[in-house]
């Protein structure tokens, strides 16, 4: 069957890029949220998320009538759902709106219709997809029941693109296809090749779901290992950066980069996934995690510890200092705040610090509630007025700043891009 009409259910940061690829490929495409906001802004042909490039293709893909939003599940050739799927307490996945997502396609589902689970999800989830979907359509047949023969065809295929740069990644990058079935992966693979110029690699759900959660485990482990050693040098009285440079010279070393936590909602969430069904096999998993999430704590003893020298040296009381907090986002050139260790290393300097907070933020222009006590302000100003400066993302303006301006000053730099 072809796909003449494609829905995905989740108009997020994944699934309105995704929704936009296929309708710029001229598919008819109906986009579905439970948010009124994303909704009405869509059919304007606006975009409610910060993504470069996606502001014009959706506004094309609506302007020529290929896109458009809606609130309700409509019928369709293939559903791919792009919803979140965060962790609850304890660190187990919330597989709610998948669910929910899931169960909202079931009245409209039709023989020859192709479900496609995008969010990232743990091992298992497709096959329980299927079950959720079984259990509301028993005039239909699944996967698990008829395999190849099935009425429905089912696959997992996780989106590996990265935060800024999406609309190119979205069509470049390879794309692993778990289908439940042969067939499955077969039509799974038809569709995301009406867009993707990079290669399908087919497997099982089973694999394409630990494949998406070991990606980004890797990356954890990685900047665990580097925030150790941040930690170790710190102690050592060595530079981690530099130690960093000579040690990445040799030919099968490379080491990431230090800096204050690991924030985003992917990486700082999805390892948790593995944890959470392999507790005893996990540990490795289990401690970047618990050595990533330290990260934060470790800066704020250091800002105290700092803020103490500068009380001895100057003779002044805490009430009496500036602390100025540079930079707010979960990493450098974007605006996203979600899990950002920036946001909990300045709100909690916010809360204890009983002087004036500010915050440098370029890519913002209110601060969240969670920061009322602090006041948001431009970089020159906070260099002006600050006694401490904290460096917490090494946004390009903040790299740009003259080194005149830092020396001298009491730091505390996360980043290693001003010291
Ligand atoms: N953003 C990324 O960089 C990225 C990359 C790879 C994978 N992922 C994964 O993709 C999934 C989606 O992430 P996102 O960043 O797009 O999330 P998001 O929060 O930006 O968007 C999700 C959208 O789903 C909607 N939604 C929730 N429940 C719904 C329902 N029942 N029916 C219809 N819409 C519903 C929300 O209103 C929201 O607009 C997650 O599993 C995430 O882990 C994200
Ligand atoms: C395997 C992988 O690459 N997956 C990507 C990742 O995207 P992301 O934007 O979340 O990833 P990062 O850029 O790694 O940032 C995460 C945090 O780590 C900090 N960091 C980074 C490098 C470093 O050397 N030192 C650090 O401290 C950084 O500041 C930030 O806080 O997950 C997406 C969703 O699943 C994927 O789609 C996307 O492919």
């Amino acid at each position: 069957m072809n796909f003449s009409t494609i829905s995905v259910i989740g108009l997020g940061y994944i699934g309105l890029p995704t929704a936009a690829a296929f309708a710029s490929r001229q598919k008819q495409v109906i986009g579905v949220d439970i948010n009124a906001h994303a909704v009405d802004t869509i059919n304007r042909g606006e975009i409610h998320i910060v993504e470069p490039e996606l502001d014009l293709v959706v506004k094309q893909a609506v302007q020529e009538g290929y896109l458009r939003a809606s609130e309700v599940p409509v019928e369709a050739d293939a559903y791919l759902i792009a919803v979140p799927t965060p962790f609850q307490d304890a660190h187990a996945p919330d597989m709610r709106f998948v669910r929910a997502a899931t169960e909202s396609i079931a009245p409209v589902l039709k023989k020859g219709a192709l479900v496609i689970l995008e969010s990232t999800s743990p091992v298992g989830s497709t096959e329980q997809m299927a079950q959720w979907l079984a259990a509301l359509r028993p005039d239909l047949t699944f996967p698990q029941q008829a395999g190849d023969k099935a009425d429905v065809n089912i696959a997992y295929c996780p989106e590996r693109v990265l935060p800024g740069q999406v609309m190119v990644e979205l069509i470049k990058n390879d794309r692993v296809i778990g289908g439940m079935t042969p067939t499955c992966s077969t039509r799974a693979s038809a569709l995301y090749n009406i867009f993707l110029e990079g290669e399908c690699v087919v497997t099982n759900a089973r694999t394409a779901e630990m494949c998406k959660l070991t990606e980004n485990s890797f990356r954890d482990v990685n900047i665990a290992f580097a925030n150790e050693l941040s930690l170790i040098c710190a102690e050592q009285d060595i530079n981690v950066w530099e130690l960093i440079r000579l040690a990445n010279r040799h030919p099968r070393v490379n080491i990431l980069q230090p800096g204050p936590g690991v924030g985003g909602h992917c990486i700082a969430v999805d390892p948790w996934f593995i944890v959470s069904q392999n507790p005893q096999q996990a540990r490795l998993i289990r401690t970047a995690r618990e050595v990533n999430d330290y990260k934060p704590h470790w800066v704020i003893e250091r800002v105290k510890a700092t803020l103490a020298d500068c009380l001895v040296e100057s003779g002044r009381k805490a009430s009496e200092l500036t602390i100025a907090c540079f930079g707010l986002a979960f990493k450098p050139n974007i605006d996203d705040l979600r899990e950002s260790p920036a946001m909990e290393i300045t709100r909690l300097i916010a809360e204890w610090h009983s002087g004036t907070t500010l915050v440098v933020e370029p890519n913002i222009h209110q601060l969240p509630a969670s920061l009322a006590h602090c006041q948001l302000t431009e970089t020159q100003d906070a260099l002006k007025h600050a006694d401490i400066l904290v460096m917490l993302v090494d946004h390009a303006p903040f790299c740009a700043i003259a080194p005149e301006a830092i020396k001298q000053r009491w730091v505390v730099d996360t980043k290693g891009v001003w010291r």
